[in-house]
């Protein structure tokens, strides 16, 4: 094979296209909250629950004839459907609809009461804590840590006689054992912002601390505030009920918890009684976590979102389809791959630059470069595990004809771990050290294989044999602490190919492992990858270590592929001044060691 022609592997990143479609992605990532707010189903329907009860709510005067505490003893527990008592009546003959309402209207106020305290209190708290020195942020933590230490609940049934058992007083009170929690989220947001080096350019500019912290700093902090106000609503409703229920407080205020105390003393009488009051409570703060998770998917980001690329640019969809491409056989299709990462100041900022990769089945790519060349963050889009920020700008990774961009973490589940292995360059950190290493293993393999414990212990037990761990009943039962780097990355070899996967990603397997292991553990990787036919691409700066193992190799050089072909093309004739630079520096580093490279990689070279 020859080398790729470098016009062909070349990205897009100097044609029109790739300009307009990062310009694309930039407009995306800005385009409004509220407005990505409404393109969230779960946003829009839980905000439309929401915004119909509590509008009851405001409107309770004019749908209900009654009183909260109007009491008719002729209407004692009346079934549901009564004239005039269309939910029915209490123990004490009093409208079950019209109670409902207040509740609506007494719980709302209960979240305004509590969610605004915290706020007020914790965010102020949490700028100065954060922005100004360690002496305020001394004070504040100690007053934090104080606050922290009173039982919260507790504390509200305590200091009913001062309240005098008005809800609102109460709310209050719990604002302020809520603020901690912001004050944390607030604090620590803001230690991360203030060294930014547009603070500083903005301290420089002149402006004052007041101005700064109004203007960038709650700038960033106000994603996190706004979804933690819909969690802590719902933590305030809940406690307000709670505290309702256990008879703290007026009894003259109808809410949520009062009526399920009367409606649970009636249960064997008038079951409905408890239903309704329950069920608004339930639907009201389910409603309320449900719209702080979208909350944060949309603030914060969740799985990177891939970004419609021209009809153009859709490079790998006709590849496919067509019969004389050299790509149609191939297991892993990756073609055109943008990813970026939003900069502070909005823009867009590619780190994969249209990289295309193809690994047929059975073949090992090298896939190398320099530090922050794009190398990992290229395997991550594979595995589906990119940072939540991350955003896929364009093109398209084709694995065993399935498209994986724009696939939900569920579906990129069922995939990972089965079909698509992964060996991560710190064995020892991808063990949990509070867990025997072969529970972790058969935990694994249960869920890719869906077999059973016994089975998926003696799998296991066979390939830490296979994977040379000498005595693999004593490894099974160690905890990662008691085994050696080279054991651990034994071991997580044998819980990648349990799954008999089709593709391995091998992220700088060796990188943490002293020499002697590492020709171990590439020895074992090979003769693994012969024995299953298994595609593996191998990530690593290393030639030495893609000269041992690698049929093909593609370079990489600041987000681009800028050489790709066959392992001893590209060794006996690079042509682009990076490799040729790469290679170069093992060269030397060879004349040093004094061991004959080209006999390095040809000899140890599937082919
Ligand atoms: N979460 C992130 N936010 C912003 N930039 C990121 C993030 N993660 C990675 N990058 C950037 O992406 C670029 C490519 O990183 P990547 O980890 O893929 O490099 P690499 O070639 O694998 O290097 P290394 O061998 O050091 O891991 C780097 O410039 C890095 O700074």
């Amino acid at each position: 094979m020859s080398n790729q022609p470098l016009s062909q592997i070349e990205p897009a990143s100097t044609s029109e296209g790739l300009h307009e479609t990062v310009e694309k992605a930039a407009d995306t990532s800005r385009t409004p909250t509220w407005k990505r707010l409404l393109r969230d189903p779960q946003a829009v329907i839980t905000l439309a629950i929401l915004l119909v009860i509590f509008l009851l709510g405001v409107l309770t005067p004019f749908l209900t004839q009654h009183g909260p505490n109007e009491s008719d003893l002729q209407m004692v527990n009346a079934p549901v459907g009564t004239p005039g008592y269309p939910l029915g009546a209490d123990e004490s003959g009093r409208d079950i609809w019209t109670r409902l309402l207040h509740s609506t209207n007494t719980a709302a106020i209960s979240a305004l009461i509590g969610v605004s305290v915290a706020l007020a209190v914790g965010v102020t708290a949490g700028l100065v804590g954060g922005y100004f020195g360690a002496r305020s942020r001394a004070l504040t933590e100690w007053t934090f840590n104080l606050i922290m230490t009173f039982p919260g609940v507790l504390l509200l049934i305590i200091l009913m006689p001062v309240t005098g058992g008005d809800y609102r007083a109460t709310m209050l009170i719990f604002g302020v054992l809520l603020a901690p929690g912001i004050y944390r989220i607030v604090r620590n947001l803001v230690l991360g912002v203030k060294n930014e080096l547009y603070v500083d350019a903005a301290r420089v500019s002149g402006l004052g601390n007041l101005s700064i912290l109004g203007k960038h700093v709650l700038f960033v902090v106000r994603g996190p505030i706004i979804i933690a106000t819909a969690f802590l609503a719902g933590a305030t409703i809940a406690v307000q009920s709670g505290l309702a229920f256990l008879g703290v407080g007026s009894l003259q205020i109808p809410s949520f918890g009062a009526m399920i105390a009367s409606g649970f003393r009636n249960l064997y009488i008038a079951p409905t009684q408890f239903l309704w009051p329950s069920l608004m409570l339930g639907v009201i703060t389910a409603s309320l976590v449900l719209l702080g998770n979208s909350l944060r998917d949309i603030l914060e980001g969740s799985k990177p979102k891939p970004v419609k690329v021209k009809k153009g640019q859709q490079v790998a969809a006709t590849a496919v389809k067509d019969p004389t491409d050299p790509a149609t056989d191939s297991l892993l299709n990756i073609s055109d791959l943008g990813i970026a990462y939003k900069s502070p100041n909005g823009s867009l900022n590619e780190v994969v630059k249209g990289v295309s990769l193809q690994i047929r089945r059975g073949e090992v790519l090298g896939l190398v470069g320099e530090s922050g060349s794009g190398k990992s963050q290229t395997a991550f889009a594979t595995l589906g595990v990119l940072p939540n920020d991350a955003i896929i700008t364009r093109g398209s990774i084709l694995f065993d004809g399935q498209e994986l961009v724009g696939l939900t973490d569920r579906q990129m589940g069922a995939l990972r771990g089965k079909d698509i292995a992964y060996i991560p360059q710190e064995p020892m950190s991808n063990l949990d050290p509070n867990f025997r290493v072969g529970a972790q293993l058969v935990e694994g393999a249960r869920a890719a294989l869906g077999i059973s414990k016994k089975e998926a212990k003696d799998r296991i037990l066979a390939l830490l044999k296979r994977v040379g761990i000498v005595d693999p009943e004593r490894t099974f039962n160690s905890y990662p602490h008691q085994i050696s780097g080279g054991m651990a990355q034994r071991v997580l070899i044998a819980g990648a190919v349990a799954s008999r996967p089709k593709l391995l990603i091998a992220d700088e397997p060796t990188t943490a492992l002293d020499v002697t292991v590492q020709a171990e553990i590439l020895d074992l990787l090979r003769d693994l990858q012969a024995e299953l036919d298994l595609a593996v691409l191998l990530v690593t700066h290393n030639f030495g270590v893609v000269a041992d193992v690698c049929e093909r190799i593609a370079v990489m050089q600041r987000g681009v592929v800028v050489e790709a072909g066959s392992a001893v093309e590209i060794f006996q004739n690079p042509r682009h001044e990076y490799t040729q630079m790469l290679l170069r520096a093992i060269l030397d580093e060879d004349k040093v060691r004094t061991d004959p490279p080209v006999a390095a990689f040809s000899g140890g070279m599937h082919t």
